[in-house]
């Protein structure tokens, strides 16, 4: 055989990682290879993927909740923009809301949102910071079996207000930097659409996702201390609130310690929120 040295294949090296890159995208698809070779519970393989999406990925908690928490907050977001413009999502073409009615609706919609939100992110969080393995023979078993498991310990051991935990932070961390989130939309959007003008899908995905990164930046320092708190109820000697939080953490850590994510944050806000932006201006049009 001829050595494998054309351009196409690169160095060794490179040729390693596109390897590892590959195995890393294909693992899925052998996953379900497997299954369908050594089970015979599935139909084929899309019923193979839904189920072993649905029971093992950990996605349908995070999916229902964001389905609960994003109509909460673009409903808000619109409605009080109806009452603090008196207009309605068509005539706002030829009509722009001011930019401080815009933010004034952001925040509105931030405020209310976070309330809904706190409990499932507190689940999601702690969950996430789950990282025993599964079901280890002999090991200790993972502290919450799942969500609901989850729900019903917090409950249990920490009273209903536990499921709060770190609410506060939560909500000052959405409302400022939801009104940020639509005022950039907005703004983005006028810049590139001829005046009266429907943005084009292209629009509304780059401003939907620049819109995401400025409000992540601007969310990550209470976004570290939100998380540490809900954390916080598991251990002893943990935070009296939320100032003694961010002092802790800034003298023991520097305050490097409030833009750790910052990075993480914004590579994920830019996909999620150009889709996000997308689907609200289409479900606009088809519904209004
Ligand atoms: C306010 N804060 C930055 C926290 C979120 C803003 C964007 C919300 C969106 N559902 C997302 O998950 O990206």
């Amino acid at each position: 055989m001829p050595p494998m040295s054309t351009p196409l294949c690169g160095e060794p090296e490179s040729r390693g990682k596109a390897g590892a890159l590959g195995l890393v995208l294909g693992h899925p698809f052998d996953t379900v290879k497997v299954r369908l070779q050594t089970q015979n519970k599935y139909q084929g393989i899309m019923d193979c993927m839904v189920k072993t999406y649905r029971h093992e990925s950990g996605m349908s908690f995070p999916i229902a909740s964001v389905a609960v928490v994003n109509s909460v907050l673009f409903g808000c977001y619109s409605n009080a923009l109806l009452a603090l413009t008196a207009t309605s999502h068509q005539e706002r073409r030829a009509q722009p809301p001011s930019y401080t009615h815009v933010f004034v609706a952001g925040c509105t919609g931030g405020l209310l949102q976070a309330y809904c939100l706190a409990p499932f992110d507190l689940i999601k969080v702690r969950l996430q910071n789950q990282t025993e393995p599964r079901a280890q023979l002999g090991g200790p078993p993972p502290r919450y079996r799942g969500p609901v498991h989850c729900a019903a310990c917090i409950l249990r051991e920490e009273g209903p207000r536990g499921l709060f935990r770190g609410a506060w932070a939560l909500m000052l961390r959405d409302t400022p930097t939801l009104g940020i989130y639509f005022v950039t939309y907005e703004w983005l959007c006028r810049q590139y659409t001829p005046e009266g003008q429907t943005p084009s899908s292209a629009t509304v995905l780059v401003a939907g996702g620049f819109a995401g990164i400025a409000s992540w930046v601007t969310a990550t320092p209470l976004d570290v201390v939100k998380s540490r708190m809900q954390m916080a109820g598991l251990e002893r000697g943990a935070y009296q609130g939320m100032l003694d939080c961010i002092v802790r953490s800034a003298r023991q850590e520097g305050l490097g310690v409030f833009f750790r994510g910052l990075l993480i944050n914004s590579a994920r806000a830019f996909p999620v929120n150009a889709v996000t932006f997308l689907s609200y201006e289409h479900l606009l049009l088809a519904w209004a």
